[in-house]
């Protein structure tokens, strides 16, 4: 079944409007000319193999590396902002290594998120109860899937206009990863996500639009994160993986930074877009 919102979210204003974004990492190019935009509503998926510049994109959008392009949230323009003020203006941000303060209680990791003046403790209690049975634990002392709800609490504190949130599920056994996912799916009915998320079942599972990064550049473009993931074609060249691979495996890690270009041409659903990276226009 199609993720709710993919519609609802095609109509509004965009959260989140990219477009030129170029950033570089100790001199390397790391992100080139990335354009694309994310729904007010519901999950957005930015997908590719290892060392395309998900990462990275994520950042520069937030000013934790050098960029430049415009960035533009909510109708204004961010990109000349530091990361502090960008954050402030309601960007959440949840990073791929979870960074809790390990020596510092689950309660404090908390508390120390908080920056609105009525912090949503009782949207956090409704969808972390275990987080509240472990208030006065270590947060270093947790489990990686229990660090990794601790992170996304504290994004949640918050009353952002749009979260980030980056591979939440690596590294976590099934059962917990499916955990994840459903606090994502829950999430998501309050803010709009975007995705970083190598899992491509759980990518299915919650994401309505997709975009894939290739080299750093945007490849291909889609508000049906489904289609895609049921176009082999387009999943094998993108992502590196097989037709079935999106219900159950995660996308290729190990084929390079570069989609393959010029082998063919899939017919792409009405929807999407892939651009010349792709080799499908
Ligand atoms: N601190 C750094 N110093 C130098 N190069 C970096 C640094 N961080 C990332 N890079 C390079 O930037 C490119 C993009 O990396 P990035 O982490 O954004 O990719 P990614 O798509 O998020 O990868 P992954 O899926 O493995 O997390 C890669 O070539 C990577 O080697």
């Amino acid at each position: 079944m199609q993720p709710a919102a993919a519609q609802a979210g095609a109509h509004a204003r965009p959260v989140l409007e990219i477009a030129g974004l170029t950033a570089h990492i100790a001199g390397q190019q790391v992100v080139e000319d990335v354009s694309f935009s994310v729904p007010a509503t519901g999950i957005t998926a930015l997908l590719g193999r290892n060392g395309v510049g998900k990462t990275s994109t994520i950042k520069a959008v937030i000013g934790l590396i050098s960029r430049t392009g415009s960035v533009t949230l909510d109708g204004e323009r961010i990109d000349k902002e530091p990361t502090f003020k960008i954050i402030r203006r309601g960007v959440g941000y949840v990073p791929e290594d979870r960074e809790v303060f390990s020596k510092l209680t689950v309660a404090e990791n908390l508390r120390l998120a908080e920056r609105d003046a009525s912090p949503r403790r009782q949207l956090v209690e409704e969808l972390f109860p275990d987080l509240l049975k472990r208030a006065s634990q270590m947060a270093g002392t947790l489990s990686g899937g229990q660090q990794q709800m601790v992170s996304l609490a504290r994004a949640l504190l918050n009353e952002n206009k749009l979260l980030l949130i980056d591979e939440p599920t690596k590294g976590l056994a099934p059962k917990i990863v499916q955990e994840v996912a459903e606090t994502l799916e829950r999430a998501a009915e309050t803010v709009p996500i975007l995705l970083v998320e190598q899992n491509l079942q759980v990518v299915r599972q919650l994401a309505a639009g997709a975009v894939v990064l290739s080299g750093g550049r945007v490849v291909h473009t889609t508000n049906s994160a489904l289609e895609f993931l049921d176009n082999e074609d387009l999943t094998q060249r993108l992502l590196g993986v097989h037709a079935d691979a999106g219900h159950g495996e995660d996308a290729d890690a190990g084929h390079g930074e570069n989609a393959e270009t010029g082998h063919g041409e899939a017919a792409a659903p009405a929807n999407t877009q892939t651009n010349r990276n792709g080799a499908q226009k």
